[in-house]
């Protein structure tokens, strides 16, 4: 087995004294796709916000890509915070997207994929247009490259959402509840292209959704959080079909008969 890409050791979140996450240790394997289901309130996007470095840990070590994430080695070689270019450099292996798409609303659609590997990566504007465009071919929205935001439907905006996180080129990409804020209808065409990078690339994906039969499409392993930790974690086809804890068990029970 190779080194994990990233991994949660006894790591600990708290909001005042409430614990979100619990002493969690959890590992990704690189290239691997990872789906993190689980009730409201289990800690499933505070796992991505810690790894995307918008929610400090209260405890505990993360490690991405053989660093740590939240710490750096002193010159005694003791773990100390990590300081701002730390983050920096450790966020740039990582693409997020988000359930509200978070675009920039006045900047058009090429230039919500160009401006980051510009002004972040120091990439030439040449440079960035091609890969913008490339991108843009690759989500079906070439044809969309001169529109702002506002002026796309959802999954049109999510999709854009979903390139320009690859734009930079990241070794991992983080899903939070990709089509949670998508009307149905929309939902298919935003699954279709994050299926397609699932198959097409060797990313090391990792995603929360409530869309258990896409998880069970895509993941090479599903993760049932409870109470900030994994509870119980499998193949999708052994973890949706014979669960072996009685709380995944009525999770189960209850979103599949919502659908
Ligand atoms: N900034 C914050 N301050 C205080 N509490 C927070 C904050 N962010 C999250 N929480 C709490 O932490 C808990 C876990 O939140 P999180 O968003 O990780 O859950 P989740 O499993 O993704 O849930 P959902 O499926 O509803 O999105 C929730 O009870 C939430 O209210």
């Amino acid at each position: 087995m190779t080194d994990p890409i990233i991994k949660f050791d006894k790591v600990v979140k708290r909001f005042d004294t409430f614990t979100v996450i619990n002493e969690l240790d959890f590992e990704v394997q690189p290239g691997e796709k990872v789906t993190i289901i689980g009730p409201s309130g289990s800690g499933k996007s505070t796992v991505l916000r810690i790894l995307m470095t918008l929610e400090p840990i209260s405890g505990g070590v993360v490690y991405v890509d053989g660093d740590t994430l939240w710490h750096e080695k002193s010159g005694d070689g003791s773990l100390k915070p990590a300081g701002e270019s730390h983050l920096r450099r450790m966020r740039e292996k990582m693409g997020m997207v988000f359930q509200q798409f978070n675009l920039f609303p006045h900047m058009t659609v090429r230039r919500n994929l160009t401006e980051a590997p510009t002004q972040v990566l120091g990439v030439s504007k040449a440079e960035a247009k091609e890969r913008a465009d490339d991108l843009l071919e690759m989500v079906g929205l070439t044809d969309q490259a001169d529109k702002y935001p506002h002026q796309l439907s959802g999954g049109q905006q999510q999709r854009v959402g979903i390139a320009r996180a690859l734009a930079m080129r990241p070794k991992i990409m983080l899903f939070d509840e990709p089509t949670s804020a998508l009307d149905p209808e929309l939902v298919g065409e935003v699954l279709g292209v994050i299926r397609r990078l699932a198959e097409e690339h060797d990313l090391t994906m990792l995603l929360v959704t409530h869309e258990m039969n896409f998880a069970r499409q895509i993941s090479d392993r599903v993760c049932f959080f409870d109470q900030g930790r994994v509870l119980e974690q499998d193949k999708p086809e052994v973890l949706f079909t014979d669960p072996k804890e009685e709380r995944t068990r009525e999770f189960l029970k209850a979103v599949l008969e919502d659908n």
